[in-house]
């Protein structure tokens, strides 16, 4: 089948091969034009046969908001949009009304798979109409995972979406465990070879999983990771899912706390211990540290 796919980013620009390597045909638009095979989101509109079926695959939010609005004035009534990037579920349903309105059909894709996906697959969690995920059903075949995992279609708009930032969540928990034990490992003098614990850890444990392959690999080109600085970002997807969380009341500690210590991360002289520290020295003439 033909596909249109907006965005060939690290994700994207990886998603145009393994769908060409099963035999489709990509017409792919990014904004930078040496990778670009067409000048204009109307000009991929242009060249593709309705009904026409286009991928998304750009940041959520704003840039996603736009080339949907886009979109709906490109696209004909039977087209299909596909926001296979990382948005927000709750924009889903504004989306799929937003192009409903003009008889164009909208699914929400959680992919996974980052930058091995080109090899491994990705794995896809959709949400939608049956009709409308039926028409796409040739792509995710495309970027699935070889047997038989891998795809879901999760419900209805939002699903795909909410699924993936659950994973995304869950993901957060699991990095965050697996760090701790790496730091007190580290810690502790009787342990004189981390990198071959969690190298064992990677057959046989309860504890196996791709993130620790992926710890492994880490720890293979920097032992004790002293090239890095202890400082990481996040997406959005750790705070929508507490936030999620606290409007379904669902306790969700491992992953709040995974958050939140990406937050401690960004911080060189935390402003809430300087107020334990002032505190226990009020009550119990506590020593402190001064600048
Ligand atoms: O979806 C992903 C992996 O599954 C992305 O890599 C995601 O952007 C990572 O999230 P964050 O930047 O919040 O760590």
């Amino acid at each position: 089948m033909q596909l249109g796919l907006i965005g060939l980013g690290k994700m994207g620009g990886n998603m145009r091969e393994r769908i060409r390597r099963a035999g489709h045909t990509v017409i792919g638009y990014d904004r930078n034009p040496e990778i670009s095979d067409v000048a204009s989101l109307a000009e991929l509109v242009d060249k593709l046969e309705g009904p026409r079926v286009v991928w998304v695959m750009v940041p959520a939010g704003a840039p996603t908001q736009s080339v949907v609005d886009e979109l709906g004035d490109l696209l004909s009534a039977g087209d299909t949009v596909v926001d296979g990037g990382n948005s927000r579920w709750t924009d889903d349903e504004k989306h799929a009304e937003e192009l409903a309105a003009k008889g164009i059909g909208f699914v929400d894709a959680g992919v996974s798979g980052g930058v091995w996906g080109l090899e491994n697959g990705y794995a896809l969690m959709v949400g939608g109409d049956a009709e409308h995920v039926a028409k796409v059903q040739p792509v995710f075949d495309a970027l699935k995972p070889e047997g038989d995992f891998g795809f879901v279609h999760a419900g209805k708009v939002g699903a795909g979406h909410f699924a993936k930032m659950v994973h995304n969540g869950i993901e957060y928990a699991m990095m965050q465990a697996y760090a701790e034990g790496w730091e007190l490992l580290e810690k502790v003098d009787s342990v004189t070879d981390v990198r071959e614990v969690f190298r064992s850890w990677q057959e046989g444990t309860v504890i196996r999983s791709w993130l620790l392959d992926l710890a492994v690999n880490a720890l293979d080109d920097d032992e004790h990771l002293d090239k890095l600085r202890g400082y990481a970002e996040d997406s959005g997807e750790g705070r929508w899912t507490v936030e999620a969380a606290i409007d379904n009341a669902v306790p969700l500690p491992a992953i709040t706390a995974s958050l939140f210590a990406r937050f401690a991360s960004r911080q060189d002289d935390s402003p809430q211990m300087k107020m334990i520290a002032a505190l226990r020295n009020q009550f119990g003439g506590h020593a402190v540290e001064s600048k």
